[in-house]
């Protein structure tokens, strides 16, 4: 359906071993919809499918009405545990968030107007100042969490799959990725899906939960 990010009858095999079956699962345009389920229960696989990094090997996935066929047109975003193991350690803070400018298309990508998307998404997550121009390891986790989630909405996705993301933060953190995000499903009507093995979190996070079992 259009306004929707839908996996239908979704099976996925590794090799033989089946993760996988018969899995449906809709997330609207401005809803946010939690995955809950014991590790191994295939939480990452289902996103990376609903992302369209992996075909599903039997049922199909479809995004605003369309069989998503492959990453790559910008509609699914990703934010994963690990700041670290998505950003390149060559990169500052600033050029992090360009990324997703460049990436999503958006824009004429020149310099003036990059520049002054990268300053309002950085407000936006409250990274400024001389922040902007730090590496990696000179900044912290939730700081280069941070930047990860200026990244993903610079691209302005419809959906956003948030695998673990907070899963590495403290509870302030966690409640300001939480409300940012929040505040994006109002504004603009994006999709989440929030995978997470506290419950509780997803209790407060999200409208409906779904158990992988
Ligand atoms: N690339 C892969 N190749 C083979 N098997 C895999 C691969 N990735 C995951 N698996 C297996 O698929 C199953 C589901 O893994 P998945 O990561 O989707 O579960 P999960 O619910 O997200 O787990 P966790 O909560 O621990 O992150 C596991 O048994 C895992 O070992």
């Amino acid at each position: 359906m259009p306004g929707e990010l839908s996996a239908v009858n979704v099976g996925f095999s590794y090799g033989g071993r089946t993760v996988l079956r018969n899995v449906s699962l809709s997330i609207g345009a401005g809803s946010q919809v939690g995955l809950a389920g014991p590790s191994g229960s295939g939480k990452t696989t289902l996103a990376r499918v609903l992302a369209g990094l992996m075909p599903p090997s039997t049922g199909h996935v479809t995004c605003n009405g369309a069989t998503v066929q492959a990453a790559g047109d910008g509609a699914v975003a990703m934010l994963f545990q690990s700041p670290r193991r998505s950003c390149s350690p060559r990169m500052t803070m600033r050029a992090v968030i360009a990324e997703g400018m460049m990436g999503g298309g958006r824009g004429s990508g020149r310099r003036r107007e990059v520049d002054a998307g990268v300053r309002q998404f950085a407000a936006r997550v409250q990274l400024t100042g001389d922040l902007l121009d730090r590496y990696p390891y000179e900044v912290s986790d939730g700081q280069l969490q941070r930047a990860c989630l200026a990244r993903s909405l610079a691209a302005e996705p419809d959906y956003l799959i948030c695998d673990e993301a907070t899963a590495m933060l403290d509870a302030a953190t966690t409640a300001a990725v939480v409300r940012i995000i929040g505040e994006e499903v109002t504004a603009r009507g994006l999709g989440v899906l929030a995978l997470s093995h506290d419950r509780e979190l997803l209790d407060a996070w999200c409208g409906s939960i779904t158990h992988l079992s």
